[in-house]
């Protein structure tokens, strides 16, 4: 199956290609030229439709929209929706994380709770009515500090403990396994597998 994923991000897009494995050609929306769409959504659902649309409109190719985010109990879900600008410049992740941690400077970790979300939208083309939604939750809290060199975004401060590390420290295969992205894609075949 040719898809298009509907982004600009380029750890999600390692990170789905790895997850998709053999049987999916995943291709960057980059590679058609293909502008962000505007995240106008009040709920990562509605943005990761929009995102697809827009893709799937661009190319006539299925596209597959990735909207996600990190939500922090103490900040009363903040980043959030808005994770990915949450300091001003969009995509700028060493000042979103500054930003992250001046606002939680002094919270306790018991209330450093958090959780990073990803919903996923498959649409078979632009008018798709009925496209396949998958959503995938993991549990962590933000620690004081940076740890670790992988993932990307917010990895470097996010700490699962189930596996007692950040996700920054984790091999890719775990992270994608356990993360909110590889949950929401294990969601989303088994929605294809009923649909065929
Ligand atoms: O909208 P697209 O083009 O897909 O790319 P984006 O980076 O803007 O993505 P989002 O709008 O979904 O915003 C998500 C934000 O949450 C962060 N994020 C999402 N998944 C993450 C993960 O697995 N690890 C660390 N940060 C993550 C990511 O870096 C962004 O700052
Ligand atoms: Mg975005």
């Amino acid at each position: 199956m040719r898809l298009v994923l509907a982004s600009g991000n380029a750890g999600k897009l390692a990170e789905l290609r790895e997850l998709l494995g053999a049987g999916f050609t995943l291709h960057a929306q980059s590679e058609f030229g293909l502008a962000d769409a505007e995240e106008t959504g009040a709920s990562f659902i509605e943005n990761a439709i929009l995102k697809a649309r827009h893709a799937a409109r661009a190319t006539g190719l299925p596209a597959l929209g990735d909207d996600s985010g990190l939500c922090v109990d103490a900040l009363d879900g903040a980043p959030g929706l808005y994770s990915a600008r949450y300091a001003g410049t969009h995509g700028d992740s060493e000042a979103n994380i500054d930003k992250l941690l001046r606002e939680l400077d002094g919270v306790p970790d018991a209330e450093r709770s958090a959780r990073f979300v990803c919903v996923l939208a498959l649409l078979r083309h632009a008018d798709d009515p009925l496209p396949l939604i998958a959503q995938g939750i993991w549990e962590g809290r933000i620690l004081h500090a940076r740890q670790g060199r992988g993932g990307f975004g917010y990895d470097p401060v996010f700490f699962s403990p189930a596996h007692g590390c950040s996700a920054a420290e984790l091999p890719a295969d775990i992270k994608n396994r356990d993360s909110h992205r590889g949950r929401a894609l294990a969601q989303l075949r088994a929605q294809l597998a009923l649909r065929r």
